[in-house]
């Protein structure tokens, strides 16, 4: 597109505003400080024959930056990428309100409006035609399993519950992921699903279509992935709220997630390359947990008493390696939790979603094999949460499901309770990553991962000198792990 300084000269102002206000943005309480254009596609220009009503769809990367201080000493600048899909129209139909971003004054879309263009079904009806037509159209090429059916016509809706991405649902047929963060190489949930399809594994919904961005020189940039949509499914977070909510037992529930979980394991060990974690690995497994500790220890405060006692998790994993001990490690869903679960009524078989990783990682991170105790602890830690927030405290509702879970894994795989260091050190690191989560984005959740923190730490809280002190220097692991 031409005129791409004074189209974003035009849209900086509004998206200053508007950006920091979605539920996908990362770097919410930082100023936005300027932007870049990355890319901009016109999907669908304006026509001359357009009137009034006539919406046009424009795909954008930008990257915004923002200083930072969170969680460093020294203030460095962050500059994500973010994927916009903006809808431009003359004069807004009262239902897209709520979608508006704002009027540009100059530019090439001076006094027009412009607005989230996934809420418009004319727009993201558009987007579905071009994931069924595999091709190019500028930087973005559209690709499709060629054996995937993928109907024309399929009726959109937005998906209310807006997390890390925005989702559409088409037809309630299939599902849109549209990633919001995004930077180069394969996103793994698109990656991970694909490889687990190939070896048959019916566990995860296989992608049917995806789009990405091929920019100069770069890796392709996955940009959104088209998959079945589960029809009449409820995720395990309001399952086992649900069944809190009654008082009721979860552990059969429990029992057959925690062997969905183990299949998918095994399938992706299969699909995907696995190492040996032998002493160097696992000593460094340990340090880039215990760094993680540290950086968000810096970040909340609240975390600070327990950074001796918690280290301690990460002393005992190192130890393991230093006695001659290895571990297995292969590819992991990495962000793991009840709401990444959903269970068909029909026949109540689990599925898992959501292959990304946790959002605030690097790429590179997230692909990493790790111990499969890393997803375990992730579920393990859910029914902590759910039992809190369900308010069953002093009930043993988290004890027993945790349980179950861990008995359902062990029909397929090996048992995660029989090798507690390993499972231990990963349930730190998981509540460590959650006192941080929660901190940013709801921090009337921290109680939740700081309650766990005591118990993890042995209810030890480091007092008088020792509070808050930083661990002793050591030298930085490679980025190995
Ligand atoms: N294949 C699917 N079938 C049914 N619902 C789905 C499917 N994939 C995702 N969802 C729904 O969309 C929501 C968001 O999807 P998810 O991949 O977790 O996105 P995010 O990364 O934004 O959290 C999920 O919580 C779930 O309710
Ligand atoms: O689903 P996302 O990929 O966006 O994951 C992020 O948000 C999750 C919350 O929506 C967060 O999960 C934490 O809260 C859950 C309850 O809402 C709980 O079940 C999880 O155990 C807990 O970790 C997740 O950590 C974050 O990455």
């Amino acid at each position: 597109m031409s005129e791409a300084a004074p189209l974003l000269a035009s849209l900086a102002p509004l998206l200053t505003e508007w950006l920091p206000r979605q539920r996908w943005f990362a770097g919410k309480g930082r100023p936005i400080d300027g932007f870049t254009l990355v890319a901009a596609t016109e999907i669908l220009p304006k026509s001359p024959t357009a009137t009034a009503t006539t919406p046009g769809l424009l795909h954008l990367l930008v990257r915004a930056r923002q200083p930072t201080q969170d969680g460093t000493t020294h203030p460095t600048v962050t500059d994500d990428c973010y994927q916009l899909l903006l809808g431009v129209q003359d004069v807004l139909p009262p239902q897209l309100a709520p979608a508006r971003i704002g009027r540009p004054a100059g530019g090439p879309l001076h006094g027009r409006t412009v607005y989230e263009g996934l809420a418009d079904p004319r727009l993201a009806a558009l987007l579905l035609e071009r994931l069924r037509v595999p091709g190019r159209l500028g930087p973005l090429r559209f690709s499709r399993e060629p054996e995937a059916k993928i109907p024309p016509d399929l009726t959109p809706r937005l998906l209310g519950a807006e997390q890390s991405n925005s989702s559409a649902v088409y037809g309630e047929t299939y599902i849109l992921k549209l990633f919001r963060r995004v930077g180069p190489g394969t996103n793994p949930d698109l990656e991970l699903p694909r490889a687990l399809a190939k070896t048959g594994c019916a566990r995860v919904p296989a992608p049917a279509a995806w789009f990405e961005a091929e920019l100069h020189g770069a890796m392709p940039m996955t940009l959104g992935v088209l998959q079945p949509f589960l029809a009449g499914s409820a995720d395990g977070w309001q399952l086992a709220l649900g069944a809190l909510s009654v008082q009721a037992d979860f552990t059969a529930s429990a029992r057959a997630l925690g062997h969905a979980v183990a299949e998918v394991h095994l399938a992706l060990a299969e699909a995907l390359p696995t190492v040996v974690l032998r002493r160097p690995q696992l000593e460094r497994l340990a340090e880039v947990m215990t760094r993680r500790l540290d950086a968000a220890a810096e970040a909340v405060p609240a975390l600070r008493p327990y950074r001796w006692a918690l280290g301690e998790a990460y002393d005992e994993l190192a130890a393991l390696g230093r006695d001659g001990h290895t571990r297995r490690a292969q590819r992991v869903h990495g962000d793991l939790h009840l709401g990444q679960a959903l269970r068909t009524a029909a026949d109540g078989r689990w599925s898992l979603i959501d292959f990304e990783g946790e959002p605030a990682r690097p790429l590179p991170e997230r692909c990493r094999p790790q111990p499969v105790a890393q997803d375990i602890a992730g579920m393990l830690r859910s029914f902590d949460y759910a039992a809190a927030v369900g308010r069953a405290a002093g009930t043993d509702w988290a004890e027993r499901s945790r349980a179950a879970f861990c008995e359902g894994y062990a029909t397929v795989h090996q048992d995660p309770r029989e090798d507690p260091l390993l499972l231990r050190a990963h349930e730190t690191d998981k509540a460590v990553y959650e006192v941080l989560y929660e901190a940013r984005h709801r921090p009337d959740w921290l109680s939740v991962p700081m309650s766990a923190i005591h118990r993890l730490a042995g209810g030890h809280r480091a007092t008088g000198v020792h509070a808050g002190l930083t661990r002793p220097p050591r030298t930085p692991p490679e980025d190995h792990l």
